[in-house]
Order: C-alpha cells, then structure tokens, then sequence
C-alpha cells in the first residue's frame, strides 16, 4: 500500500518526511481561487479533500491532501499577491488572535473512502511596530503562505501565543496525520517500525 502526497508545500513534504514513512509527491495543483465558503473551516475541508481527488490514483495508495486557512472572524486571509497586500493582512492581525484552520484529506483510489480532518489553532500576535513591519516584509518569507507569515521561519518574530497544535500551523499536523493514517490500518509493520512518533 503506497502514500501519495498531494501537495507542492515543501513545509508539508518535510512533516511527512519526518514521520519516516515512505511516499511520493503528486501537487494537485487545483484552482483554490474558484472556492467560495462563507465558512473558513469548511473551505480548508473542501480544499483539502479537492487536492487529495485530484490526485487520485486507481489503485490500493492513500492520498493525502492538504490545505491551511487562516481567518479572523470568518474572514479569510489567503496568500498575498503582493507586498502591500502582505503589509496590510500583518497589519490586521497585529495584536490580536487568528485561527488557523488545516485539513488533513485521505483517500483510497481502491475503496474510493475519502476521510477528512480539520484541525484548529489559534495564534495571537503581537502588536507589531512599523520597524518589525518592514524588516519581515523585506525579506518576503510570507509571500507564499496563507495570512503572510510563516511561523516556522521569520515569521516567528511575530508570533506571541499559539493555542493548540503548531504543526498545524505550518502546514499539516502529523499527530493528526498519524492517527487517522494508523485508523485506516494503512501503516504497514515496517513503515510502524521506522516511525518517528
Ligand atoms: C500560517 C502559515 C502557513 N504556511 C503555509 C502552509 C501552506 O504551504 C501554505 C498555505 O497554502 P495552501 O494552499 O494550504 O498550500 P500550498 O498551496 O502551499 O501547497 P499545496 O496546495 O500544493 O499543498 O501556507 C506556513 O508555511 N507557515 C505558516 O505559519
């Protein structure tokens, strides 16, 4: 039984890999654009779960999509197309806490079971001053990342409080990952045997 990773993140491809098991990559590569949730949790659902089918396979291999939404009171912060955009999303989550919202999508190309997991963590910021401002949008870490910021990198800086799983916030909960994977009895002996957890 193979593992299928659905995704170009390489924040998702290490988590993975640090879980010693053995998969290949497949980005999924969906327009995200084109979904519309009023509903934040649902929309990292529907992503999640839209990654893991495209990137299905017609055999026994478990699909693993995922997908982050930040948001503060439903409304959701995506990446930024630009600087000014990162500039403003960093300064509306200034001194106050977000929610991070990450699914976790598995799919047998076999069965055609599709389970999906959506895990939450709330961030507080600190208030942050025009100096902390302009040295984290000069370096550009959060260009490519939902809310502009990584809390892995730089980002940290920013970061005052974290309620809830970290790793969710980065990109995918392996604690999650894990226990969905080992209900499915998709581990095998020897994957269990090389597991970092
Ligand atoms: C909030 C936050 C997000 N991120 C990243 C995780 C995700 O890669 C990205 C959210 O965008 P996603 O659309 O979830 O993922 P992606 O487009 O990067 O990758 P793929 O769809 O191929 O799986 O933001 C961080 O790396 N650190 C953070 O602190």
């Amino acid at each position: 039984m193979s593992i299928v990773l659905a995704s170009a993140s390489p924040r998702r491809l290490e988590l993975l890999r640090s879980l010693g098991l053995t998969f290949v990559t497949r980005p999924s590569n969906i327009d995200e654009e084109a979904w519309q949730l009023d509903n934040p949790a649902d929309l990292a659902r529907e992503l999640g779960l839209e990654k893991a089918r495209a990137a299905r396979r017609p055999d026994d291999s478990w699909v693993i999509g995922a997908d982050t939404v930040v948001a503060i009171d439903d409304i959701v912060f995506g990446k930024p197309t630009d600087q000014a955009e990162n500039r403003r999303m960093l300064q509306r989550l200034s001194g106050t806490e977000h929610s991070v919202y990450g699914s976790i999508a598995l799919i047998n190309g076999k069965t055609g079971i599709e389970r999906c997991e959506v895990v939450h963590t709330l961030v507080q910021f600190h208030q942050l001053d025009e100096a902390t401002l302009t040295y984290y949008l000069s370096t550009g870490d959060g260009m490519d990342k939902a809310g502009g910021y990584g809390i892995q990198g730089l980002g940290a800086i920013m970061v005052e409080a974290v309620r809830g799983c970290y790793d969710n916030v980065v990109g995918l909960s392996r604690s999650r990952l894990y226990h969905m994977l080992h209900h499915e009895g998709v581990l095998p002996p020897q994957e269990r045997a090389h597991c970092a957890l």
